[in-house]
């Protein structure tokens, strides 16, 4: 069975759910859907010291990534936002590593406002692993 927008959109509002969030309490949730079918849910995690924060997107891929699983299909993002919420810069960089730049990213919010758009869009002239001469430690740019 393949999932589409509408269910991975729906398992992104689950993921929020589990949001540990109490200082911003902003809430965000991220369902990560794999080649192979399966979904990673994630969600905002804070800390006391606030630069540890890990973002909903991050915790999805990385979640993924533990578990020995690269490549994906699809990601869904959810907030409580006026518009359709949009990652920040740490997490465009994670999907730049693990996604094809036309990979779909569903952005949303709990009105059901959603945007479509890609990785590539999202972060264009993205440094890649490909920019890296691992010869030499130099870039290649
Ligand atoms: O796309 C986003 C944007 C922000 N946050 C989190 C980080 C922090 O916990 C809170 C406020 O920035 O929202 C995400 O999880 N994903
Ligand atoms: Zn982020």
């Amino acid at each position: 069975m393949t999932v589409d927008m509408n269910t991975l959109i729906e398992q992104s509002k689950i993921a929020r759910e589990k949001a540990y969030v109490p200082y911003s309490k902003f809430a965000v949730g991220a369902a990560l859907l794999a080649e192979d079918g399966k979904v990673y849910l994630g969600c905002n995690i804070e800390n006391a010291g606030y630069s540890m924060t890990n973002c909903a997107e991050r915790t999805a891929f990385f979640k993924a990534v533990s578990e020995g699983v690269t490549k994906f299909k699809a990601i869904a993002v959810v907030a409580d936002t006026d518009g359709p919420c949009a990652p920040c810069g740490a997490c465009r960089q994670v999907m730049s590593e693990f996604c094809d730049a036309n990979m779909p990213v569903y952005l949303t919010n709990l009105k059901g406002d959603t945007q479509q758009t890609t990785v590539g869009e999202l972060i264009p002239f993205a440094f890649s692993p490909e920019d890296i001469d691992y010869a030499t430690g130099k870039s290649k740019l």
